[in-house]
């Protein structure tokens, strides 16, 4: 049957053509296209057809049963949760808490912040004017700069304090936080000096074992407050813990996958960040595609050297905190990482960069950490640590770029 009708078809698209030919007399271009149009059509039997949209329904009918289970046994947490409390009033932190806030209205989530005028302000206008001006937030989001305000009786609490500043931080407030509370990062980064991961200061900063689950996925907050359509995968070694940060945070614009590679989660979330800064140079020094996606590509590369050394697993590269970050970092101007590479390869200084950002981009201090932890590991990493080279003012982006692009030529590894 398919056969009969693939042949019958091919005839059908050369009268077809011809038909668009004689009748139109359009340019081109448009008798390609419906030419193409038609050969694609042709080519798909009733047996092609019909087997797709069988595939469709057994995906939908998977969804459906897996819907109607979660329905019957819903403890979801979220009906349970009265309080949750977030330490970092930025962007990410407010972005959060808002999906958070819009998933229950009654929830009275707290944004601990720094300042009384941030905190003020953020109460009065319902809105971030410091970092997400644009946005109305949820009337049950409300602020303080009270620590024991904030964090006693929480459900759960949130991390989205600056990698640098989270030990000192957390040393601060830890007499604040119940034992048993499960403290959810948002921070993507490795500490300078220990070169550790949030998984390893958090307990060092509290000085005991916290309930941990680390979030990390290709997350703009202004894509969130938008109430765009996201994925974040939520990891903990307590694999309840990260089914229950998806029954609190998920919804219809917001997936979460769980999964227990903490490390793999982690390390590629920091280490994405130094990338999109080589990323942004190639972008800022005008290298065109081609170079782009080669050096992101071996920066992928690197970072599975890296991280799989460690520990990391391969799907978690692959997926959605893996590559799925780095792809939104590396590509997309919106990222406060790529943007520092775009201006350091258009040949402004580190200093002059991060002078004028009001935001924390990670990579720049994360650079060096990785560098060393790699050294550590004995895995090499051209482009990464070329990154840490121009940020330290050991090399200036050109001349690393091409010192990259005239390594010796070798079999992909
Ligand atoms: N903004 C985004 O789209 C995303 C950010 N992230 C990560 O989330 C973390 C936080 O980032 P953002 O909120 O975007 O940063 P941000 O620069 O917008 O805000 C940082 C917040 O941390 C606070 N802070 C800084 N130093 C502090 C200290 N010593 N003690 C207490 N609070 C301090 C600031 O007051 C501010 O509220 C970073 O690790 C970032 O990589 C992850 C995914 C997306
Ligand atoms: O981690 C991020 C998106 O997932 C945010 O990246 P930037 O910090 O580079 O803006």
């Amino acid at each position: 049957m398919g056969r009969t009708r693939r042949d019958g078809a091919a005839a059908t698209t050369v009268s077809a053509t011809r038909r668009t030919r004689g009748e139109d007399g359009r340019g081109r271009r448009t008798r390609t296209h419906a030419g193409a149009y038609e050969a694609f059509k042709a080519g798909v039997s009733e047996e092609d057809r019909a087997s797709i949209v069988g595939e469709w329904d057994k995906i939908m009918r998977w969804a459906a049963f897996v819907e109607s289970a979660h329905a019957r046994n819903d403890e979801s947490v979220l009906k349970s949760a009265k309080k949750v409390a977030i330490m970092g009033g930025g962007s990410f932190g407010t972005a959060m808490a808002t999906l958070l806030a819009r998933n229950k209205g009654d929830l009275d989530v707290v944004i601990l912040m720094r300042s009384d005028k941030d905190a003020a302000s953020l109460n009065a206008e319902h809105r971030n004017l410091k970092y997400l001006p644009k946005y109305d937030l949820p009337v049950n989001i409300r602020a303080t700069t009270d620590a024991r305000e904030a964090l006693s009786g929480s459900d759960f609490i949130i991390h989205a304090v600056p990698v640098q500043q989270s030990r000192a931080f957390l040393s601060g407030v830890k007499d604040f936080i119940d034992p048993k509370t499960p403290l959810l990062c948002l921070s993507k980064g490795l500490e300078t000096g220990t070169c550790e991961m949030m998984s390893e200061i958090i307990p060092a900063g509290l000085g005991r074992d916290q309930p941990l689950a680390v979030l990390s996925g290709p997350t703009f907050a202004v894509e969130l407050m938008q109430g765009l359509p996201t994925t974040i995968v939520a990891a903990s070694e307590d694999e309840g813990l990260a089914i229950r940060v998806q029954q609190l945070f998920g919804s219809s614009c917001l997936r979460v996958n769980t999964s227990t590679d903490v490390t793999g989660v982690e390390l590629s979330g920091a280490m994405k960040n130094v990338l999109a800064i080589a990323a942004g140079i190639v972008e800022g020094l005008e290298l065109g595609n081609n170079a782009m996606a080669s050096l992101v590509a071996q920066g992928v590369t690197e970072i599975r050297w890296l991280a799989g050394k460690l520990g990391a697993r391969p799907e978690t590269l692959a997926g959605v905190s893996g590559t799925g970050d780095i792809m939104l970092t590396c590509f997309v101007n919106l990222s406060r990482n790529r943007t520092v590479g775009v201006r350091l390869g258009s040949g402004e200084s580190l200093e002059e960069i991060l002078g004028s950002m009001s935001q924390v981009a990670e990579g720049v201090a994360t650079a060096g950490a990785v560098v060393r932890l790699a050294r550590r590991h004995r895995v090499n990493l051209p482009v990464l640590t070329a990154v840490a080279c121009i940020l330290d003012g050991d090399m200036d982006a050109k001349t690393a770029v091409d010192k990259i692009i005239n390594l010796p030529q070798v079999p992909e590894v």
